[in-house]
């Protein structure tokens, strides 16, 4: 294998065939996102590396790429960051999403300072849209902040990191939620208090930190700061902030309104659409417009989530799929692959060893820890082979490669005795196999 060269430009790693990964843009608490070249289309894209959990519980929604697929898949917004597909390797998950050209908005004011008034207001409403919008799908951020804000080559906002993100429980519509997420400077009193037992409004605390990303915006400095985190804290509770002469007086009330420490009384969506700062210059047509989601808006959402938690069934049947090519060889005759729940999978590989062994054929196990059953005749010739990759928690996909001598063997013996003739989506899948087998 050729080495790299200290200082020569790294080998480009191609993905799936798809993608030319690229230089590193960031890297966050639980991902490095790099640039990449979508190799059929020639377009930039950025791509989001997770490392696989490693474990065999079920993944659980606290994952922070399950929270930022399950939210990002049901949104569709000119200032949200666009999610395209979906790709996993046995070690890495992959989130293809769409390239924001200009970086985080945080450096635009880390290295120029505060913004113009008028240049707050528009990245501002740009925000709000977004946000407002989230919130009507049931999506919550928790974690708003100009680091998660990246602009695009025309300048404009794009939401991103939804890894904190919470999806309000479709059964109650309770919009209490519990975990205690963001960063400090952003997180709201009622986050901070951890009144677990009551909950806080996920609406409401994201419009606190909108309130903090406008003070900054306009500032060019956090509204509350201090080394100390329990000084931080009291500051944040009694919402105590000093507003920078050169803010103008319908500005200081909006920033007022949006950083009152107690949610109830604090300004709703609906409250910031009719405020004078926000709404000014804009006609009701232009309001309108800003608040439409994409023409397309309902495209990729038609299906229903099971409340809010991502399966492997659910990445599977999203936007192009999630792609398993980096699984598997390609061009094995007859190999299907399927996707499979619980155990079954592994009970599956046990059936076909026994099923094997009781006609008196040659039966063995291969694969890492065993993970595949070959069945052959005596002469060698191939008459099954199941293999299962595990995917996410204990969902798995399961490999069947049938050889020559399948025929019989698979329809008269195998099948019967793993239930293909029930409902379930293995047997559906199993009764796909068999129709095509020889
Ligand atoms: N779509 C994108 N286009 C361009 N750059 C991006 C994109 N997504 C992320 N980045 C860059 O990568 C950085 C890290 O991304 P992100 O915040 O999503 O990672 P994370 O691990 O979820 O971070 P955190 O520690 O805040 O949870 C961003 O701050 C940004 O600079």
């Amino acid at each position: 294998m050729a080495e790299h060269v200290a200082g020569a430009p790294p080998p480009a790693k191609i993905i799936f065939g798809t993608y030319e990964l690229g230089r590193l843009l960031g890297r966050g608490a639980s991902a490095k996102v790099y640039h990449a070249r979508h190799l059929p289309s020639g377009q930039s894209v950025a791509i989001k590396v997770f490392p696989k959990p490693r474990r065999t519980a079920a993944a659980s929604a606290s994952d922070s790429f399950i929270r930022e697929i399950s939210a990002l898949r049901h949104l569709r917004h000119r200032h949200i960051v666009r999610l395209r597909e979906v790709l996993a390797s046995r070690s890495t998950v992959y989130l293809v999403l769409d390239f924001a050209k200009g970086g985080q908005l945080f450096s635009r004011v880390e290295d120029r300072g505060r913004l113009p008034e008028d240049l707050s207001r528009r990245l501002f409403r740009q925000l709000i849209s977004a946000v407002a919008y989230s919130h009507s799908r049931g999506v919550f951020h928790r974690d708003l902040k100009p680091e998660n804000l990246l602009l695009d080559d025309a300048g404009d906002l794009k939401v991103s990191d939804f890894g904190f993100a919470a999806l309000r429980p479709s059964s109650d519509c309770d919009r209490l939620l519990h975990t205690q997420c963001g960063t400090p400077a952003y997180v709201s009193p009622e986050i901070l208090s951890g009144k677990k037992r009551d909950g806080y409004d996920g609406a409401k605390a994201d419009i606190w930190s909108c309130g903090v990303i406008l003070f900054v915006l306009n500032a060019g400095y956090l509204p509350f700061n201090d080394s100390n985190l329990i000084s931080l804290y009291r500051k944040i509770y009694c919402g105590h902030h000093r507003c920078p002469r050169w803010t103008s007086p319908d500005l200081r009330r909006l920033i007022a309104r949006l950083l009152d420490p107690n949610p109830a009384t604090r300004i709703s969506i609906d409250g910031i659409l009719h405020d004078s700062w926000f709404a000014k210059g804009l006609d009701a047509d232009q309001k309108a417009a800003l608040m439409r989601p994409l023409a397309d808006d309902s495209k990729p959402h038609h299906r229903r989530l099971s409340g809010g938690e991502l399966n492997a069934f659910d990445l599977i049947s999203f936007s192009s799929g999630l792609d398993l090519s980096g699984f598997f060889t390609e061009g094995i005759p007859d190999c299907e692959r399927f996707v499979v729940a619980g155990g079954a999978a592994d009970r599956m590989v046990e059936r076909v060893e026994q099923v094997g062994k009781s006609e008196g054929l040659v039966v063995r196990r291969e694969g890492e820890k065993g993970s595949a059953a070959v069945v052959e005749r005596q002469n060698g010739e191939l008459v099954v082979r199941v293999e299962v990759h595990r995917l996410l928690g204990d969902m798995a996909v399961v490999e069947l490669e049938k050889g020559g001598a399948a025929g019989r063997f698979w329809n008269e013996k195998l099948r019967p005795t793993l239930g293909a003739t029930g409902d379930s989506p293995l047997a559906r899948r199993l009764r796909n196999v068999t129709s095509g087998s020889t």
